[in-house]
């Protein structure tokens, strides 16, 4: 038994397998549940209600009920209403949205509409399932990604399910942010907390705009102890376009470099391990030269072992 006080930073598909495996190894230590600090730099209103994109990937894999062929969205879900909403014209004929998934986002869209904030949302859509982990929005500031791009701005979610990341991205914005605050509870978990662990989710649209709302970056370097896990593994994404995000921030898709785009934390940056790939051993001396502790583990979340033991290679670095 410990009493080990985890906050994992996530997004997307790679956040939510870590999430499990972090929740695996620690119910294993028999200790807390980790505060999971999501991504909702994604999120964005289509058909009048609200989608957060994150928030349900790591919802629903926690419930074990998320679509893993797929990557996204509900496992045995039908497409009844989203067929209707493309008869009339509505929505994105590129998105669909699934009939128990958009009972989701009703009910987050009602929700909202009564006057909740999108953390009192969070919790509420915590409460249906045991999870194991306790969510929380990185702010309750609403602060979508968009995309600069030669032919124009676009929304995130129409650069990469419409545009399959296809248009070479300039800059990804978050309009606002500046502005934004940290969720109720954010900084406070991550004061707290014997480890922070950055999961190995896309750095740019993921973890980026986690740490660009005011006050997570400087709350995460002064944490206890920091350590972040790889999403490149032999100097290819898992999967998603981080390459092409790396490479717009001009940043080398190659675990050592993403590991100095974090930085080392006595070095002004927020890293003290860095968890690389198997497949990247010979990079552990550049991370090292960064300041940088490298930890070489099998990175490969193919199940819910794989996932624990990428978790424990990451609580134990
Ligand atoms: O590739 C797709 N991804 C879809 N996604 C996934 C999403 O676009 C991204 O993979 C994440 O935002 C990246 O983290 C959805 C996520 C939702 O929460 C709700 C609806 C969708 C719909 C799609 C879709 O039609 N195509």
């Amino acid at each position: 038994m410990t009493s080990l006080r985890v906050v994992v930073l996530a997004g997307g598909v790679g956040g939510a397998k870590f999430t499990l495996g972090v929740r695996a190894a620690l119910a294993r230590a028999q200790a807390p549940e980790a505060t999971v600090v999501v991504n909702t730099g994604d999120d964005l209103w289509l058909s009048g209600v609200r989608l957060q994109p994150d928030i349900d990937s790591v919802l629903y894999a926690l419930a074990g009920q998320n679509d893993t062929v797929r990557g996204w969205g509900r496992t045995g879900d039908t497409e009844r209403v989203n067929a209707e909403l493309q008869a009339w014209g509505a929505g994105w004929p590129w998105f669909t949205l699934g009939d128990l998934d958009l009972g989701t986002h009703l009910a987050r869209t009602g929700w909202l509409r009564e006057g909740l904030s999108v953390s009192q949302v969070v919790e509420r859509l915590s409460q249906r399932w045991p999870l194991g982990a306790h969510l929380v929005p990185m702010t309750d500031t609403e602060v979508d990604t968009h995309v600069v791009t030669d032919a124009g701005r676009m929304h995130f979610q129409e650069w990469w399910t419409r545009h399959r990341a296809t248009i070479a991205p300039r800059a990804f914005e978050n309009p606002g942010i500046e502005a934004a605050v940290p969720a109720p509870g954010v900084l406070e978990a991550i004061a707290a907390a014997d480890l922070v662990l950055l999961a190995p989710s896309n750095p740019v649209v993921s973890i980026g705009p986690i740490l660009a709302v005011p006050g997570i970056r400087e709350a995460v370097q002064a944490a206890k102890r920091v350590v972040g896990v790889s999403g490149i593994i032999g100097g290819k994404v898992v999967r998603g376009m981080a390459d092409v995000c790396l490479t717009a921030i001009g940043v080398e898709t190659r675990s050592d470099a993403v590991a100095a785009h974090y930085g080392a934390r006595a070095e002004g940056g927020l890293l003290d391990a860095w968890v690389m790939a198997e497949e990247d051993a010979a990079l552990a001396p550049a991370v090292q030269g960064c300041g940088i502790h490298p930890v070489v583990a099998p990175l490969w979340m193919n199940d819910a072992a794989a996932s624990e033991g990428v978790a424990q290679a990451a609580l134990d670095a």
